[in-house]
């Protein structure tokens, strides 16, 4: 797992290593890594910098000194003030500044490269107006732009986005910032590229898994498993009417390799036989039961009959809607943007400007883990901790996709695994395998990818 650090946790990180040697020349080191990743990506052409008032501004201008011992590199002081070290280096290493935002737009035409230099862990929220409309412009002409740290009008923090520059990549220091992996912002960041400065990156409650991560707890049975001790998992999902996300949701949970599927939903037991025949229809012994998907309707009664088994539950999709006041310890509750909206009481647009700090309410209020489902994917725990799990490409945004979850989800929670360990590693297999397989299949076919890909797994 990567860990990611707030604004407030990285400033902390730097001060006690300054507390430990006050001589030492972080910004030296951001700088020079700065300007290794863009000779990487325009290795000749003019650069422009745009250089704003603080230390953002100041890497940047150290970065703009290195280039130009090689090629033409101009700088716009787009605050009318600047890191006066950096300055002078830059100027002394032979850097032209443009003098205003309209000759800034005009060397757009010839740039090979912008850098971003405007603002980094000091950022508020948005763009002044002269930048605001440089950043469209390097949009529209599409200049590749490297931001430093981060894409300049982004908070540190992730939250709502306004004005901000639209990355190609982001060199950022130490370690990801919640602007780099949630949403809406971090789709502004593009490539993010982590240089390592010198700064230990501190324990926080916020990280990504990997795929090492995957690999290396996946479980596998040995000689000595059987049924049971891999996993039993009971689904009650699926109606007449939506037969199909019962068959959706058992796939997911056989390709996740659980040891057995119980069925004990709505759908008719021949079309579940015809498809799977080692399913076991009914109730009986498990270790962990999925809920929800394709009931088609919140059903109190059929709620209450999955509490009373008394096993941790994957709560999808219809039964979200008649969850029990409290008693959700070890559960895991899988909305998408709009059902965690409706369990919060708040707008969609809330949840998707503040999906962090939506899924993490829920979790706390409910005392539940909850995965938010959608392009990234988040697993909030009521302690608070988030793990944002490995992003696979758009085309998985598809019906269907949501019940495969929940039962490979099921199957991993049978396994033993808590809650977020199984949200996390779910929700992540499933993107690989729509990484791996690219294009546009239907889910239960990209479901049928899954055993591959938990054999690939790259440690
Ligand atoms: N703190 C450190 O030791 C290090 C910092 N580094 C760099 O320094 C950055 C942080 O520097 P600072 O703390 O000086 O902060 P920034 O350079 O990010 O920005 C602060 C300045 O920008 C202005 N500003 C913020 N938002 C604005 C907006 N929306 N419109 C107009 N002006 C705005 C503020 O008024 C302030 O003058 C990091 O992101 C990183 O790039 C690196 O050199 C590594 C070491
Ligand atoms: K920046």
């Amino acid at each position: 797992m990567k860990t990611v650090v707030t604004a407030q946790q990285m400033r902390d990180a730097e001060r006690a290593v300054w507390d430990a040697d006050p001589d030492v020349d972080l910004m030296t080191r951001a700088a020079a890594g700065v300007a290794r990743v863009a000779d990487e990506m325009a290795p000749e052409g003019p650069v422009l910098v745009v250089v704003g008032p603080g230390n953002n501004g100041g890497d940047g201008l150290f970065a703009a000194a290195t280039l130009a011992e090689s090629r033409e590199v101009l700088l716009w002081l787009a605050a009318g003030r600047a890191h006066d070290e950096g300055l002078a280096a830059a100027r002394s290493a032979g850097c032209r500044e443009v003098g205003d935002p309209a000759s800034a737009r005009a060397r757009l035409a010839d740039a090979s490269l912008v850098i971003d230099a405007f603002t980094g862990l000091g950022a508020r929220p948005g763009l002044p107006p002269d930048v605001a409309t440089f950043a469209a412009a390097c949009e529209a002409w599409q200049v590749p732009v490297l931001a430093v740290d981060q894409p300049s009008g982004l908070g540190t923090d992730g939250g709502p986005v306004g004005h901000s520059f639209n990355a190609t990549v982001t060199a950022t220091f130490a370690a990801r910032k919640p602007c780099h992996v949630v949403e809406p912002a971090a789709s502004r960041c593009g490539d993010v590229v982590v240089q390592d400065i010198g700064v230990p990156v501190p324990a926080t409650d916020l990280r990504i898994l990997e795929e090492s991560d995957l690999a290396n707890w996946w479980p596998t049975p040995d000689a000595a498993s059987d049924k049971y001790s891999r996993g039993v998992v009971l689904l009650d999902t699926g109606s007449e009417r939506y037969a199909g996300a019962a068959l959706l949701g058992i796939s997911g949970a056989l390709h996740a390799g659980a040891g057995m599927v119980r069925y004990a939903g709505g759908a008719p037991s021949g079309l579940v036989l015809g498809r799977f025949p080692s399913v076991v229809l009914g109730e009986g012994r498990a270790q962990a039961a999925v809920v929800g998907s394709g009931w088609g309707e919140p059903d109190e009664a059929r709620m209450a009959r999955a509490v009373e088994l008394g096993l941790p539950l994957v709560v999808d999709a219809d039964a979200l809607g008649v969850l029990p006041d409290g008693g959700m310890e070890g559960w895991l509750l899988t909305p998408h943007a709009g059902e965690l909206a409706r369990l919060l009481g708040v707008g969609r647009d809330e949840v998707e400007a503040d999906p962090l700090g939506a899924a993490r309410e829920a979790a706390r209020r409910h005392g539940a883990t909850v995965l938010l489902k959608g392009a990234a994917q988040y697993v909030a725990e009521p302690s608070g901790r988030v793990t944002v799990a490995v992003r696979g490409p758009n085309w998985t945004a598809q019906a269907g996709s949501g019940d495969v979850l929940a039962g490979i989800c099921g199957t991993l929670l049978a396994a033993g695994l808590p809650a977020w360990k199984a949200a996390a590693m779910g929700a992540s297999v499933q993107a690989l395998a729509a990484q791996r397989h690219p294009g546009p299949y239907p889910p239960d076919r990209l479901t049928e990818f899954l055993p591959t890909v938990v054999a690939n797994l790259d440690a």
